[in-house]
C-alpha cells in the first residue's frame, strides 16, 4: 500500500494519497481503511464540525488521518492513536507523503492507557471531534473513559466506524439510549464491498 502511495500519489497532495490507497485496495488487496464511500461521510462531518482538536482512535495506515487532517484549519491539531507499531510506521510515512505531519500527532499505544494522559501530555482540554475506528470492543469503554476524564464538552462529536460490520453492539446500545447523547446513523457499506456498514454520529450533550 505504501509503495502504491509513493508510486502513484503526488507528495504534499492529500487527495492523491487517498485516491492511490483506494485504487490499491479496490484493485490489489482489500484493507480496513474507512474507504471512499464512508470517507465522504467522514469528510462532511469534519467540514461541518470544523474542529480545532481531533482524536482518532485506530490510525491503521493513516488513510482516515489524511482525510481528516487535509480538511482541518491551519491551527487545528489531530492526535491519532495506533496500538500496532508496524501500522504506526506505515501511517507515519503515509501522513508525511501527504505533507500533513505538522497537523498530526501520531501516538503509539493503547487507547485505554493514553486517554487518561491526554490533558497532561498534549495540553488538550477537550476534543471537538473523536473518530472511533479501533478495536470494536473498546468503543464503549473508551467513550466512558473520555467522559470520566472530562475530554468531552457540550457539543463534542463522536463519529464511530463499523457500527454494523464488524459491529459494535454494546456501544450502539449505550450511545443510542443515553440521555447524554443525540445520535444519528449514516448507512453505508463496508469499505470496498457491498456489505452493509455505517457510521454513527453522536453529539455529547454535557
Ligand atoms: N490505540 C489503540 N488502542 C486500542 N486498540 C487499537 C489502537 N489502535 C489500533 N488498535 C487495534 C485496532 C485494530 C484495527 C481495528 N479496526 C478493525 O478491526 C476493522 C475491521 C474491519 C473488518 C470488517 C470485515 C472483515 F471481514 C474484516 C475486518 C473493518 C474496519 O473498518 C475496521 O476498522
Ligand atoms: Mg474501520
Amino acid at each position: 500500500m505504501l509503495a502504491a502511495v509513493q508510486k502513484n500519489a503526488t507528495r504534499g497532495d492529500p487527495r492523491s494519497v487517498v485516491k492511490a490507497i483506494d485504487q490499491f485496495c479496490r484493485q490489489k488487496e482489500w484493507a480496513m481503511n474507512v474507504g471512499d464511500e464512508k470517507g465522504c461521510i467522514l469528510d462532511s462531518v469534519v467540514t461541518e464540525v470544523n474542529p480545532a482538536t481531533v482524536l482518532e482512535l485506530g490510525t491503521y495506515c493513516g488513510y482516515s488521518t489524511v482525510r481528516i487532517a487535509s480538511l482541518l484549519p491551519s491551527n487545528a491539531k489531530l492526535i491519532t492513536l495506533e496500538f500496532n507499531p508496524d501500522y504506526a510506521a506505515i501511517a507515519c510515512q503515509v501522513i508525511a507523503w501527504a505533507g500533513l505531519e505538522d497537523k498530526v500527532q501520531l501516538v503509539e499505544g493503547a487507547s485505554g492507557d493514553w486517554i487518561p494522559k491526554m490533558k497532561e501530555k498534549f495540553g488538550i482540554e477537550t476534543f471537538d471531534l473523536v473518530f472511533l475506528d479501533h478495536w470494536k470492543d473498546r468503543y464503549l469503554p473508551d467513550t466512558k473513559l473520555m467522559e470520566e476524564c472530562g475530554l468531552l464538552r457540550k457539543g463534542s462529536i463522536l463519529l464511530a466506524d463499523n457500527v454494523i460490520c464488524p459491529g459494535t453492539p454494546d456501544y450502539l446500545e449505550y450511545i443510542r439510549n443515553s440521555p447524554r447523547y443525540k445520535s444519528q446513523y449514516f448507512k453505508s457499506h463496508l469499505e470496498y464491498t457491498k456489505v452493509e456498514d455505517g457510521l454513527e454520529k453522536s453529539v455529547f450533550l454535557g
